[in-house]
């Protein structure tokens, strides 16, 4: 499991341990780290060049110091001071071992470009002279100390110049913007340096495979259709019957004993999926929504009438301010969510963490936002961010086949948040797997499924 934790809590157990250790030791560790990533980077020290921005506070200090390192190294360092006052200890240990203030214009072209201009003490947005300095070389790889300067921290948020860096190193923990787009896009590849600091309950997290393996229900030998759940879809419409197989496709993917489907797809379904039942019948959670065009509201008011758990997806989504539940799933994409809450889209993109709370607390429901880095939020806030999934999967049909997936986990055990949080990581696994590097379509995600799930629970 990833945990991202936010400025406070992580400021609270670095002055905690800080107050056990010498004074700079939790810096030299961050510096440790940095100089060996940077190094493992470069490949090689000897001919290497980097070039270090460095800002006014303890972010450009862990820069410098790691700047140490990498001189001592053989690896030439030149520095470009962003702030007045830098910190003059680590710029003196520098120059100490011939590292060189040198003005923007003054710069040799570096293999490696490190941005320690601010890390979690930083304002979203950047001053000019760092644009500047961020654009002398701009094919050059950046990374960053702790979080791409210019990035809101701790919303994800995006307000401004930022840095968009390949790699960044972060210290002690993951932040919310590694874990939150659109910042996350920002940070690269994230690599966590430990400097051991004992820290709270985690503001977001990211499952793993092996999280996602413990949450699956694999059956026993006395289980059976009913026994591992039935899950029921009521979804595509004579305008969208394609929703329909999708969805069903995506229940269909083994985790639970049966699935029923209701709607006007029937034979459609049927054709692809002979083992699944058409009519009513006893389920233990619904999905209601894709592609149900104008049977939605009725899909949604039928399945609610069960009391039992309901997934609502696409068409099903607007209309649960009017149809209420306290045990409901929502997977909307950000036009779905953005029309929920009588929001502009640009809006929700701009800032997914908290528009995804504020439906989940609203509505006192799961919220599955989808996107690069889908985010899962409970009702009491709690949030998962997903980081399997490939660009391919943007295609129609692949949020049928993931509120089908949602669905069939919820009927086979698992709560709400649980769900969804094992479902789109499968989906984007799925979605991988099928790519292999190449384009796909929504069936194809289906197909992947069983497979994906039979490599992660033969593997415990
Ligand atoms: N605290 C610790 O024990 C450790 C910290 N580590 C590193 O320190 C930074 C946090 O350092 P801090 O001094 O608190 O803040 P920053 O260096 O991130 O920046 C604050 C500095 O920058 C100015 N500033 C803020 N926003 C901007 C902006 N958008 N543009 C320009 N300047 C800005 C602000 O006024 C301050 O002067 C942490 O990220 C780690 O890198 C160690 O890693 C571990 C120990």
């Amino acid at each position: 499991m990833r945990r991202a934790h936010t400025v406070d809590q992580v400021r609270s157990a670095e002055a905690e341990l800080m107050a056990r250790l010498p004074g700079g030791a939790l810096m030299q560790r961050a510096a440790a780290g940095l100089a060996a990533a940077v190094a493992d980077l470069l490949g090689t020290s000897y001919g290497a060049r980097v070039l270090l921005l460095v800002g006014g506070g303890d972010n450009g200090g862990d820069a410098l110091y790691a700047g140490v390192l990498l001189a001592r190294r053989g690896v030439p360092v030149e520095v470009v001071r962003l702030s007045e006052h830098v910190h003059e200890a680590g710029l003196a240990a520098l120059r100490a071992v011939g590292g060189r203030v040198v003005a923007v214009g003054e710069a040799h072209r570096p293999d490696l470009v490190v941005d320690g201009i601010v890390g979690i003490g930083g304002r979203p947005g950047l001053s000019e002279r760092a644009v500047e300095a961020l654009g002398l070389f701009p094919d050059v790889p950046v990374v960053a100390v702790d979080t791409p300067s210019g990035v809101d921290v701790d919303t994800g948020r995006l307000d401004g110049a930022h840095v968009s860096a390949a790699v960044t190193v972060t210290f002690g923990t993951h932040k919310v913007a590694h874990l939150v787009d659109p910042a996350a896009e920002a940070c690269g590849v994230v690599h966590l340096v430990d400097i051991g600091l004992d820290l709270p309950d985690a503001a977001v997290t990211a499952l793993q495979a092996d999280d996602v393996r413990r949450l699956l229900r694999v059956p026993g030998p006395f289980d059976h259709k009913y026994t591992r759940g039935v899950v029921g879809v009521r979804a595509g419409s004579e305008r969208y019957p394609g929703a329909a197989v999708l969805c069903t496709s995506g229940a269909a993917c083994g985790m639970a004993g049966m699935v029923r489907y209701v709607g006007s797809a029937a034979d459609a379904v049927r054709a692809r999926h002979p083992e699944i039942v058409v009519g009513e019948g006893r389920v233990q959670a619904w999905v209601v929504g894709s592609g149900g065009s104008g049977d939605a509201e009725q899909a949604l008011v039928e399945s609610l009438a069960d009391g039992v758990p309901v997934v609502a997806d696409a068409d099903a989504i607007q209309h649960v301010r009017q149809h209420r539940s306290d045990d409901l799933v929502l997977t909307p994409h950000a036009g779905e969510l953005a029309r929920l809450l009588d929001v502009e889209r640009t809006e929700v993109e701009a800032n997914q963490l908290e528009y995804a709370k504020r439906a989940a607390g609203e509505l006192w429901c799961v919220v599955a936002l989808k996107g690069r880095r889908t985010l899962v939020v409970a009702p009491d806030g709690r949030v998962r961010s997903n980081g399997t999934g490939v660009p391919w999967l943007g295609t129609a049909g692949a949020g049928d086949v993931l509120a089908g997936l949602v669905g069939a986990l919820v009927a086979s055990g698992l709560d709400g948040f649980d769900a969804a949080s094992a479902a789109v990581w499968l989906h984007g696994a799925a979605a991988a797997e099928a790519s292999a590097g190449g384009p796909i379509v929504a069936s194809d995600v289906a197909a992947a499924l069983p497979g994906v799930i039979r490599d992660l629970v033969s593997d415990g």
